[in-house]
């Protein structure tokens, strides 16, 4: 936004300032004069003004300055930001503008809610700019503005934005975003920005660790996609950073799912915000010129339709939706191996910075499939290049539905949406006709569907890391749904494991590790495998596994092929299962995997029979086979602990006492260590020449012109050495030579 300099800088700058100051008095004089009351919408006086009638007049001739005010232009706004404005091509305004401009120009609180590409952009740009303007702020007053979005393209798309219609001001402005290297530089240089654009984390990274980093001065603090950021994923990060902002300042909140969650405004300290919801009374929730479309499929043939999609689209820009980064990485690999006849793309929270933004561009540049997980839902407006929004998985409530369709049909444009559901996932389409979104329901023509399954498969074996991702995507899917709150419509117990592995290409389901929090507070580790459907439904959804198994027999899963061990496994669980006891697999034995012990598996599962056929409890079937006889010998079984408990004892004794030695000589060796280490110093500094010399010197002015080199004991002892070797008579002479020498 900073000019280049120039040698007539200073002079224009003086004469900019006047007429500067002349402009904010003037702003400020039309903006205090045309105040609307509070809640006061613009719009709503457009149906009963005729089309010819003069901006500024109401519907009962009375005056207001916004009534019938639809361009920029005739707008309060410094002729820098029309500038900015006109040359970015914007000239009328759409109706989020219309109807929050006027209360946030001077300066309320905003709730702003309008659908998706409908312009809550500009929105908040305009009246950050103004507000900086109007205070007159420069280099040297710091932070006066934050923006903060949930992601970083997003971050990346408001930064431009704001560069684009604030390129006429002097403001500085920064991106501060995750997954860049430069931090160092930011650090720098942040304390000097003006206007701040950045994802919450990166935020919260400065304000702890930039020293100085200045936020007492902040004018205004805009969140977009506002709900997002008061989600729960954000609340820690937003209340710190919250607690570090000044109280008194102007808050802009935009979103098209906009909260009007009292405890989240009251985190905020908003101030009589005014709610502006422009498509309240709108009949859908989601943009008009957007044709939705939902399909119901099998989950285990939601790759075949998206493949036969793709294939019959080849000529539009498709964003595809999953749920997991690793299903994102899974089906853009494998379809990429498939070669669709149209360029694939994938985006996702692991991938480098550089790297998503290049992909972002490129998607809004060139034809092609973005597959990409819900970090492309939010905010992004892809150059109004997306034909259709595909749907694969479920999103996970209507919010996030409308986010991703809202990807296209932007502005003025139109664009198309369909959603796969899977049977168990029905009930979401209910939800969404409740949220006033007008979804009409397909059915597939099966005949058109081309099956990818064993496509897949082929490349799996060809491709052993191809087999390896689509394992990780399988078991994110399921940990995914699992972790969806929304149990009515996310059902892991639903689901048909093993088909939809197999629609992956997975020659066997894979096993699932998850960590399964059992009774009294324990973790159990728990090895699944998927064809045994009760372990993993149980594993997964943290329910005692007897209830799984209670819930559907085992037995029917006998038929299922799997894996020797685990199979073996299996059949056992079912034999114990088939006597009434409500045994469960607890643990199994994986190859190249440590043996994990479940202390939880019941013990005593091996039955034995008396004579008369009748079972027998575990311990009389114990007495049994040892003793011959049905008493139990407690006297013994008491010896025989007490007896263990001794050599126990004295193991643990012997093994304190070698721990002790143990210590003790590794204390002496170090010891010795050091010593030597010591030692070997001495040795090197007394060889050290300039040292030497220098103490060499000092020695001879001491013991009478020692000229040894060595080092200084030595010198010592020589030294003594030469004074004890000189006689007294030897002395005295010296002496009288001396004096002798002096006298002449
Ligand atoms: N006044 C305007 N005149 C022309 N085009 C506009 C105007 N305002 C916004 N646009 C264009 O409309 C598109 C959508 O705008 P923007 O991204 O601000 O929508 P949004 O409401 O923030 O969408 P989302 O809810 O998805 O974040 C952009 O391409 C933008 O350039």
């Amino acid at each position: 936004m900073r000019k280049p300099k120039s040698k007539n800088k200073f002079r224009r700058k003086r004469g900019r300032f006047a007429d500067e100051a002349k402009e904010i008095e003037l702003l400020n004089s039309w903006i205090e004069s045309g105040k609307p009351d509070s809640g006061w919408n613009p719009l709503s006086t457009d149906p009963l003004l005729p089309a010819n009638a003069p901006v500024g007049r109401t519907n009962d001739g009375a005056f207001s300055p916004y009534s019938g005010c639809k361009l920029f232009a005739q707008m309060p706004l410094s002729g820098r930001t029309k500038d900015g404005l006109s040359d970015s091509e914007y000239t009328k305004m759409t109706h989020i503008q219309r109807a929050s401009l006027p209360h946030s120009l001077c300066g309320r609180d905003i709730l702003g809610a309008a659908k998706t590409g409908s312009g809550k952009t500009l929105a908040f740009v305009i009246p950050v700019l103004e507000k900086l303007y109007k205070e007159r702020w420069g280099k040297e007053d710091g932070v006066g503005s934050i923006i903060i979005t949930p992601t970083r393209e997003l971050a990346g798309q408001i930064f431009e934005v704001l560069n684009a219609v604030g390129k006429h001001h002097d403001f500085s402005s920064g991106l501060l975003i995750g997954g860049r290297k430069d931090v160092g530089t930011e650090k720098e240089h942040v304390n000097d920005l003006n206007i701040l654009v950045c994802t919450p984390g990166r935020l919260l990274q400065h304000m702890d660790e930039t020293p100085n980093f200045d936020c007492s001065q902040l004018q205004v603090l805009v969140l977009d996609e506002a709900d997002r950021i008061l989600d729960v994923g954000f609340k820690q990060a937003l209340n710190a950073i919250i607690s570090q902002l000044p109280k008194h300042r102007q808050t802009l909140l935009f979103s098209a799912t906009q909260t009007k969650s009292v405890q989240d405004l009251a985190r905020l300290s908003l101030k009589d915000p005014e709610y502006i919801s422009v498509h309240e009374k709108s009949e859908t929730a989601t943009p008009s010129r957007l044709q939705q479309t939902a399909i119901v499929v099998p989950l285990e043939q939601k790759l075949d339709l998206l493949w036969s999609f793709i294939k019959a689209h080849l000529k539009s820009n498709i964003l595809v939706f999953l749920s997991t980064c690793k299903q994102v990485k899974f089906v853009f690999e494998a379809f990429k191996k498939l070669h669709p006849g149209i360029p694939l793309k994938c985006l996702h929270g692991r991938m480098k910075q550089d790297r998503r933004m290049a992909i972002y561009s490129q998607f809004c540049e060139q034809r092609s499939v973005l597959f990409s997980t819900d970090v492309a839902s939010r905010g992004l407006d892809f150059n109004k290049a997306v034909d259709w929004v595909v749907q694969v998985d479920c999103p996970e409530d209507v919010a996030s539905y409308i986010h991703r369709v809202g990807r296209t049909a932007r502005y003025n444009s139109g664009g198309r949406s369909v959603l796969f559901l899977s049977s168990s996932e029905e009930q979401m389409l209910v939800k969404l006709q409740h949220a006033k979104i007008p979804i009409e329901f397909i059915k597939v023509n099966t005949k058109r569907l081309r099956p990818v399954s064993s496509l897949l498969a082929a490349k799996l074996v060809e491709y052993p890391d191809l087999q390896y991702l689509a394992q990780r995507a399988f078991a994110t899917y399921l940990k995914s749904i699992h972790k969806q709150k929304d149990k009515e419509i996310f059902d892991v117990m639903k689901l048909p494991i093993e088909a939809f592995s197999a629609s992956l290409g997975l020659p066997m389901t894979p096993k699932i590790r998850f960590l399964n929090q059992k009774n009294k507070g324990k973790t159990t580790l728990i090895e699944t495998s998927s064809q045994h459907v009760n372990d993993v439904v149980a594993a997964i959804s943290e329910i005692p596994t007897e209830m799984a198994a209670g819930d559907e027999p085992v037995a029917e899963e006998e038929g299922v092929e799997n894996d020797l061990l685990s199979t073996k496994a299996t059949q056992m669980d079912v034999r114990d299962h088939e006597d009434g006891t409500t045994a469960m697999p607890g643990t199994r034995i994986l190859k190249n995997k440590k043996l994990k012990i479940n202390q939880h598996r019941p013990s005593g599962t091996r039955k034995v029979f008396d004579e008369e056929g009748n079972a027998l409890l575990p311990l009389a079937a114990l007495a049994d086979s040892k003793s011959g006889n049905d008493i139990l010998q407690l006297d013994k079984v008491k010896e025989r602990f007490r007896k263990l408990k001794e050599e126990k004892e004295q193991w643990d004794k012997e093994d304190k006492r070698q721990n002790k030695q143990r210590l003790r000589e590794k204390r002496i060796k170090e010891k010795m260590k050091l010593k030597r280490a010591k030692e070997e110093e001495e040795e090197i500094s007394g060889s050290d020449v300039e040292e030497s010399v220098g103490r060499a010197a000092k020695r001879s002015k001491i013991y009478f012109g020692s000229d040894s080199d060595d080092g200084e004991k030595e010198t010592k002892r020589k030294s003594n050495i030469s004074i004890d070797a000189v006689s007294l008579a030897e002395q005295e002479e010296l002496a009288l030579k001396l004096l002798s020498s002096m006298h002449s």
